[in-house]
C-alpha cells in the first residue's frame, strides 16, 4: 500500500514527548508511518547569499529538518547548501527531513510545481509536500509568483478549488512516490480542513499553521489532532520584529529555566507534540534555537494566559480570502 494514504491507517499516538526531554531531533509520527524532526530551520526571507551558510550551519549544528518553499526564491542556494553537507560527508539524504511548498500560481500544475524545487533543491525527493495556501492564484497572470489585478488586488485563479488543488497533490503522491514522500497542507482552518476531509482520499500529513503564545489556535491543533493530522508550527517566534522576546511571560518562564526567551517559545510547540520551524541567518541563534527544554504545566498555563485579551497574527497575505480563521473573519469564503 502507498504509505501516504494516511486516510486508511490509523493515527498512531504520539508518545509524550515531555518525559523523556524532548531534543530537537525528537521523532514525531506522522499518518504516513514516517517521522518528522521536532526541529526545522525556516527559509522564508534568508537572503540569498546568506540561507547557503545559515543551511550549511544548521545541519553542521545537527538540524536535519530544512523548511523551505518556491515561493521563498530561495531553494536553488538551499540546494547548493544540501549539495555541500551531503559531498562533505556530514550527512546522507535520508538523514535529512526536507518539506517544499506548492505556490498558489502552480494548483493547476503540482507536477511542474514539484520538478521545479526538486530541480532548484538538487534533490531527487522532498519528504514533505505542502499545498503552501488554499487560494488558487492565477497561472497565467502579470507575476508568476504574484500576479495582480490593476487595482492591486490579487489575481486569483477561480477556476479551480483548494479541494481540486489538494487533488492535484493526490494525484502528485500517487503517480511519483519515489519523488514525494508525505503531502500535507499549510495555513488551513478547521473550516477548511473539515470541508477538504469530506472529499480527500489522502488525510493531509501534516498542516503548517502560524502558531505561538500570541496565536494558540487550539481549535486548529485540537481538530488536527483527532484527525491524525501532525501541526508543524511556524513564525513561532512571532516573526521579523516579535515583540514577544520582550513580553514579560515569556521572560518569566525563561529565567524560571535559566534560558532565553527563545528557547521558551520554541519548546512550548514540543510540550503540545507540535514540530517547530524558527527561521535564523545568524549563526549564534541557530545554535541557541537548538536548546528545546520540557515545559511543565504551570509554564504552559503561564504561556497560554498571553493571548488571554487576544491574539495576535503576523502573516495575513492580502488574497482578499476569508479563510476560516475566527481571528479574521473578512473576505469571500472559498471553503468549498
Ligand atoms: N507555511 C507558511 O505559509 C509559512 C511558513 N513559514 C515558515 O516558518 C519559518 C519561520 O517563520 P518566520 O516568519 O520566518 O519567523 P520566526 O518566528 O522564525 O522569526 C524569525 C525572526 O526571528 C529572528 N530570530 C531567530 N532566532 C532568534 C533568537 N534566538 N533570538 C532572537 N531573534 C531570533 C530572526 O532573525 P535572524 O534571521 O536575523 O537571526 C528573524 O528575524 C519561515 O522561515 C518559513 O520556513 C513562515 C511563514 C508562513
Ligand atoms: O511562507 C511564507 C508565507 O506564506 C509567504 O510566502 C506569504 O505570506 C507571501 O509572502 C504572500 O505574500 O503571500
Amino acid at each position: 500500500m502507498n504509505p501516504a494514504l494516511g486516510k486508511f491507517m490509523l493515527a498512531r499516538t504520539p508518545k509524550s514527548i515531555l518525559d523523556p526531554a524532548p531534543t530537537m531531533n525528537t521523532a514525531i509520527p506522522l499518518n504516513t508511518g514516517a517521522s518528522i524532526p521536532a526541529l526545522g530551520l525556516g527559509t522564508w526571507q534568508s537572503a540569498p547569499g546568506e540561507v547557503k551558510a545559515a543551511v550549511i550551519h544548521a545541519i553542521e549544528a545537527g538540524y536535519r529538518h530544512i523548511d523551505c518553499a518556491f515561493c521563498y526564491q530561495n531553494e536553488d542556494e538551499v540546494g547548493e547548501a544540501l549539495q555541500d553537507v551531503i559531498k562533505r560527508g556530514i550527512v546522507k539524504r535520508s538523514d535529512l527531513f526536507i518539506t517544499s511548498k506548492l505556490w498558489c500560481t502552480f494548483h493547476t500544475r503540482a507536477e511542474e510545481g514539484l520538478q521545479t524545487s526538486l530541480d532548484l533543491l538538487k534533490t531527487d525527493y522532498v519528504d514533505l509536500f505542502l499545498l503552501h495556501w488554499p487560494v488558487p492564484m492565477n497561472p497565467k497572470g502579470n507575476h508568476p509568483l504574484f500576479p495582480k489585478h490593476d487595482d492591486g488586488s490579487r489575481d486569483l485563479d477561480n477556476s479551480l478549488t483548494h479541494i481540486q488543488a489538494w487533488r492535484n497533490l493526490e494525484t502528485l503522491i500517487k503517480t511519483h512516490p519515489e519523488k514525494v514522500k508525505a503531502i500535507g497542507v499549510a495555513n488551513y482552518s478547521v473550516r477548511y480542513l473539515e470541508k477538504l476531509l469530506a472529499q480527500a482520499e489522502i488525510v493531509p500529513a501534516v498542516n503548517q499553521i502560524e502558531n505561538h503564545p500570541l496565536l494558540p489556535q487550539q481549535e486548529v491543533v485540537d481538530f488536527c489532532k483527532a484527525k491524525g493530522i501532525h501541526i508543524t508550527a511556524y513564525s513561532p517566534l512571532g516573526s521579523t520584529g516579535s515583540p514577544l522576546f520582550k513580553d514579560p511571560k515569556v521572560n518569566e518562564v525563561a529565567s524560571k529555566h535559566g534560558v532565553g526567551p527563545g528557547v521558551v517559545l520554541l519548546s512550548y510547540h514540543l510540550a503540545r507534540n507540535s514540530s517547530v520551524v524558527p527561521k535564523s541567518v545568524t549563526p549564534s541563534r541557530i545554535d541557541e534555537n537548538r536548546k528545546l527544554i520540557s515545559l511543565d504545566a504551570d509554564d504552559l498555563s503561564t504561556l497560554d494566559s498571553i493571548s488571554k485579551n487576544g491574539v495576535t497574527r503576523f502573516i495575513y497575505p492580502p488574497f482578499g480570502i476569508n479563510l476560516g480563521f475566527p481571528d479574521k473573519t473578512e473576505g469571500v469564503d472559498i471553503s468549498g
